[in-house]
């Protein structure tokens, strides 16, 4: 189906080739696997193996596919890019390629109505494997990521192609989706069609190929014989560690039951950070009864929660169960439509001029004594009751990096970007330079601490999603949060990836901050996060999560 010899690729005005010497053949029946770091050329071998970089550079060696047209189909690493733009709707996106597809045939045949009913019921039907046709009449823009993914999918294999590429298929899928999918790709393969996995992390998709290579600065290795570790290759694993232990809590409550009697543990939620008293600590935040529904639809019911300093809480459950609901919902970034009850109240650690952000990133980046830092102090008055707040005012308290990081970057470089973040003060023009060159020493080490030092003068589009990400997260620890809430920012990394994250999240954590994540990486919950949490579904019966 797939045939590379020798083949390389050089991206106009880049200074090395990206991919060179890759011999790469994938065979009717066949599902390979190829993985590598961030960087390593990943994407730029599914875009060749698709043939779609013709003209975005040079291209060396040979590709022969025996697929043409809508035979070969891709699916790219950015699950916002996914859709078209041109519908609302999951049912209208998914029978818009099969009505462009059938268009031609149509035209010389006739038979219009029999050709679009077969593809509209294709794309259905595949909507359905993968456990989606409760999507099927609702509006694109209210869909969760991995609804969003499972959609691109499901278009994708409805047209029944000959080869699939498919790169980072698993991200934002569940374990069930992940499990529908890996059963869509096996019967797929079985019929003939040939598919080519691609990413940087170890899931169930990839473990499954029959083949398995990896990539290393453009050119691909083959994995030996008797197993080199992925993290030789800087590959991260996803797979559940044998010793993992599965969250206890019940659904949709999430402050555990405290045995009176338990010893206290350097895990408990309500210990100090600091572990110097062994007392319980406040919590930094509280929510209380929160409940939110969207579209007449309740997505959370009763919610509680709090967050002690210094804790890292993984906030897990199924596609579609509110997890980047709850987070918008703290964050205030829910649209007027949503009705929210409940209360969300922040412990104030810091003097209210602080929590309002401009003067205070002047006065403290002026007085030198900024760091860029998480700062959490004492209690300071009463507690803030932040659903009265508009998202502008909670952002100092709680900083929200969310699903989709291209939304939330503005400027032209990602030094641009950090700094953008830090206001200079507007009218005292000494404090400005002093701010000026504070705020310079404060981005180089947020650049060196994310890893994008190199990228500094890039443009945050430029970056992939998940460098993006790090760069969104950058900009979030420069608003010096009492909380963090992360949605998903593990989308996309590799082994060195998720360890600057996992790095990142515990200097926040061990400044007293406290941190609220979304994953459905259950192996990396299990050694970031002090608790983890699991939100059932409101809708769709038993959770099939793990
Ligand atoms: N405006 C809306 N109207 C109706 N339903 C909505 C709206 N916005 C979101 N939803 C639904 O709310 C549910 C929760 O979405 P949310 O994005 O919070 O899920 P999630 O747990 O983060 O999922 P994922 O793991 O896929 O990212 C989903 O079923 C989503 O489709």
């Amino acid at each position: 189906m797939l045939e590379l010899a020798g083949a390389g690729f050089h991206h106009r005005g880049a200074e090395s080739a990206a991919l060179s010497g890759v011999d790469l053949q994938i065979l009717p029946g066949q599902m390979v696997a190829v993985l590598g770091p961030q960087g390593s050329g990943i994407s730029t071998l599914c875009r060749l193996a698709a043939g779609l970089l013709e003209d975005r550079g040079r291209m060396s060696g040979t590709r022969r596919a025996s697929a043409a047209g809508a035979g070969l189909v891709m699916l790219g690493d950015d699950p916002e890019a996914q859709q078209t733009g041109m519908t609302s709707y999951v049912r209208d996106e998914l029978r818009l390629p099969g009505r462009f597809l059938t268009a031609g045939s149509v035209a010389r045949t006739g038979s219009a109505d029999q050709g679009r009913r077969a593809s509209d019921a294709a794309a259905e039907a595949a909507l359905a494997a993968l456990g989606g046709e409760h999507l099927l009449d609702r509006r694109l823009d209210t869909l969760s990521g991995g609804e969003r993914q499972i959609v691109a999918l499901a278009g994708l294999l409805g047209l029944r192609p000959e080869l699939l590429v498919l790169d980072q298929p698993g991200l934002s899928l569940d374990g069930r989706a992940r499990g529908l999918l890996l059963q869509g790709l096996r019967q797929y393969c079985r019929d003939g069609g040939a598919v080519l996995i691609a990413g940087h992390q170890e899931d169930e998709l990839s473990a499954a190929g029959e083949r398995r290579a990896f990539l290393r600065k453009g050119r691909l290795v083959e994995a030996c014989e008797d197993e080199d570790s992925l993290e030789d290759h800087g590959v991260w694993c996803t797979l559940p560690r044998q010793s993992q232990s599965e969250p206890q809590l019940p659904p949709m409550c999430s402050v555990p039951e405290k045995d009176p009697d338990a010893e206290p543990s350097s895990r408990d939620l309500n210990t100090s950070g600091s572990g110097e008293t062994g007392e319980a600590a406040p919590p930094l935040l509280s929510v209380e009864k929160l409940s939110v529904s969207r579209g007449g639809t309740p997505i959370l019911e009763d919610f509680r929660l709090e967050l002690a300093p210094a804790e890292i809480v993984a906030l897990e459950g199924p596609n579609g169960s509110g997890k980047s609901t709850l987070l918008r919902a703290l964050a205030g970034l829910l649209d007027r439509e949503a009705e929210i009850t409940g209360s969300i109240r922040a412990r104030p650690v810091r003097a209210e001029a602080d929590r309002t952000g401009q003067d205070v990133a002047g006065q403290d980046v002026a007085g030198q004594t900024w760091t860029g830092q998480p700062q959490i102090g004492q209690t300071d008055g009463p507690d803030l009751a932040l659903d009265d707040l508009p998202a502008h005012r909670r952002a100092g308290t709680l900083a929200w990096v969310g699903q989709d990081p291209s939304a939330q970057l503005s400027a032209s470089t990602v030094r641009a970007e950090l700094e953008r973040s830090v206001p200079l003060p507007r009218h005292r023009r000494r404090d400005r330079a002093a701010v000026r060159s504070a705020r310079a020493g404060v981005v180089a080490q947020l650049l060196e601490r994310t890893g994008l030092t190199e990228a500094a003068e890039s443009h945050p589009y430029d970056l992939s999603p998940a460098r993006q990400k790090d760069l969104v997260i950058a900009t979030a620890l420069l608003l010096r949060p009492q909380v963090l809430l992360l949605d998903e920012p593990t989308l996309g990394r590799d082994q060195a990836g998720m360890e600057r994250l996992s790095r990142l999240l515990r200097t926040v954590a061990e400044a007293g901050a406290a941190v609220l994540t979304t994953t459905h990486d259950q192996a990396w919950a299990e050694q970031i996060a002090h608790r983890r949490l699991r939100l059932a579904p409101q809708d769709r019966g038993p959770d099939h999560d793990h």
